[in-house]
């Protein structure tokens, strides 16, 4: 079906489609829906909803604007506190006297245009039977020309949290080197994540240009990180006992639930504080984003274990190679690493279910393997396959699922299978799970940070808080926290790109 030429707004005009799109763009509404022709009238539906929506009906406009035309909006100080002014920026870009470089409060990046050939390629994506687009927008990221905060009062805290991730050092150095370019000069580190705003034994760490000069060239994090201890009612009382305007909060899914809610908590005291949060994990499982930082580094680094693996298991007289990669519920860097490498026969991720035993079983196919090819080699996620291990209910100190490992024993179970068919089989495992991501951030990924962080210090200068940054689309944008961790992104075993690591590999179905 064809873009439609015509809309009906809310009072029932027709009025052209791009004259629509151009008023709802500018109210930052209908965020994402799609269009459908029928009876002569223009009809939109939205996912979420899961209803049909008459424009010129204003019960459903308004049902349309609670939950779309808010979804993407940021909350600002202006919302909530009267006595807010902004002043000039004292952010100078090359250009002072124009305004170009600097982003306004109502641009918009494209988050999302898919212009679908029928029903059944636009798959979960409309829920419309005639479904043909569905568009996102949302946030800008960048400096604004005005600013909500004097940068010589401001305090800025950095924390890190979670599990460690390439790249950590390189947002917390851009972090300080913009915000010494506003003119802050008071910032200081918070030690091993949310712990250190309570720990008497943990004190706050200074931070400046010479401090963070080269912490880049080296992995980890130079105020540790740590899982747990998250009692937001102490860190806001922490916050408030240091007087800290600006958090810049470093972490996953858990760590941004915890800024939420420190975000929520400081509204809730009329605490002027703006919370942004910078996505960290190499699993990439955070909603939305092209990437998170640190997955590319990650994916690097697990081709090295493969490509070890795949020289074993070649050398070897029937060689098979094993890799376990992190990923605890989604398999993008054992996907990605495969893909990648080129090297990999089997691919096991969290999403898709697999047999080991019995006729179309992971074991016959290796079988197959050594037969046809003389060697294999298989990569799987630490996540994948749990449902063959003795079930556990054992939680990490953050609450994560701790996982059973699937590792040593699909080792032990391919070990078992060759024996009793008697087949010489030279397995060798490789799990080079903590190398992945302790190390130094690659090239793409200290780019990504560089971005990542500046535009976290120019977010919160916005006067934006409880916000998060993040590439879509190739954009750079701002989103609310809450849209971000409302699930946990997977691989879609329908997608594109695992039929493509399907091709790659060549793997059947082992169900
Ligand atoms: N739902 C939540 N609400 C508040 N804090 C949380 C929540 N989930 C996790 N946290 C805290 O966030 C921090 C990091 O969480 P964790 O799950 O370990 O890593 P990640 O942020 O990488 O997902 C921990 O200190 C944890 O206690
Ligand atoms: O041993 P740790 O520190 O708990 O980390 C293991 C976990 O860290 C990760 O690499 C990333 O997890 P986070 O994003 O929660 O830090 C997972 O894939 C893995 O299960
Ligand atoms: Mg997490």
């Amino acid at each position: 079906m064809a873009l439609m030429s015509t809309c009906v707004n809310s009072v029932g005009s027709i009025i052209s489609q791009q004259q629509y799109l151009h008023t709802q763009r500018k109210n930052n509404s209908w965020l994402s829906f799609s269009y459908t022709k029928r009876k002569n009238s223009v009809i939109a539906k939205s996912k979420s909803i899961n209803s049909e929506i008459d424009f010129s009906d204003p019960h459903w406009k308004q049902k349309f604007q609670e939950d779309f035309e808010n979804r993407f909006n940021l909350p600002h100080f202006n919302d909530v506190f009267d006595d807010v002014k902004p002043i000039p920026t004292t952010f100078y870009l090359q250009k002072r006297s124009s305004q170009n470089g600097y982003v306004n409060d109502d641009d918009r990046a494209l988050l999302k245009v898919i212009k679908y050939s029928s029903p059944a390629s636009a798959g979960a994506e409309c829920i419309d039977p005639d479904c043909s687009w569905v568009e996102q927008w949302v946030h800008r990221a960048g400096p604004r020309m005005q600013i909500y905060f004097e940068p010589e009062k401001v305090k800025a805290g950095i924390v890190t949290c979670g599990g460690l991730c390439p790249g950590l050092n390189d947002v917390i150095r851009q972090i300080v080197l913009t915000l010494e370019v506003y003119g802050v000069k008071n910032i200081i580190g918070i030690q091993y994540g949310y712990r250190g705003f309570f720990e008497e034994s943990l004190p706050e760490i200074p931070l400046s240009r010479q401090v963070v000069q080269n912490i880049n060239l080296a992995g980890g994090s130079l105020l540790g990180v740590s899982r747990g201890g998250a009692n937001i009612n102490e860190i806001v009382d922490s916050i408030q006992a240091r007087s800290i305007d600006m958090l810049f909060i470093l972490g996953g899914d858990g760590t941004h639930a915890g800024a939420n809610a420190i975000h929520n908590e400081c509204r809730k005291r009329k605490m002027k504080v703006s919370v942004v949060g910078v996505p960290k994990t190499i699993d990439n499982d955070i909603l939305l984003m092209d990437k998170t930082f640190g997955f590319d580094t990650a994916v690097e680094e697990a081709q090295r274990a493969i490509n070890s693996a795949y020289i074993e298991a070649r050398s070897a007289y029937h060689g098979i190679g094993l890799v376990k990669l992190m990923g605890r519920s989604s398999g993008f860097i054992a996907m990605q690493a495969s893909l990648a490498s080129g090297q990999i026969d089997v691919c096991l991720i969290p999403e898709v279910p697999f047999k080991l035993g019995g006729s179309y079983g992971v074991l016959r196919h290796l079988e197959h393997l050594i037969q046809t090819k003389g060697s294999a080699v298989v990569c799987i996620a630490e996540g994948a396959g749990q449902d063959l291990l003795e079930k556990s209910n054992a939680r990490d100190a953050s609450g994560n699922a701790k996982l059973g490992d699937i590792g040593v024993h699909i080792q032990q179970q391919i070990r078992k299978h060759f024996k009793e068919i008697d087949v010489h089989a030279d397995l060798k495992y490789i799990d080079p799970t903590y190398m992945i991501r302790a190390c130094r951030a690659n090239a793409s990924d200290a780019i990504l940070c560089t971005v990542l962080g500046q535009n976290a210090v120019h977010g919160a200068f916005a006067g934006y808080s409880g916000i998060t940054v993040g590439i879509c689309n190739s954009h750079y944008v701002y989103l609310p926290i809450p849209e971000v961790i409302s699930s946990t992104r997977h691989v879609n075993p329908d997608s594109r790109m695992w039929h493509r690591c399907l091709t790659s590999t060549g793997q059947p179905d082992f169900l």
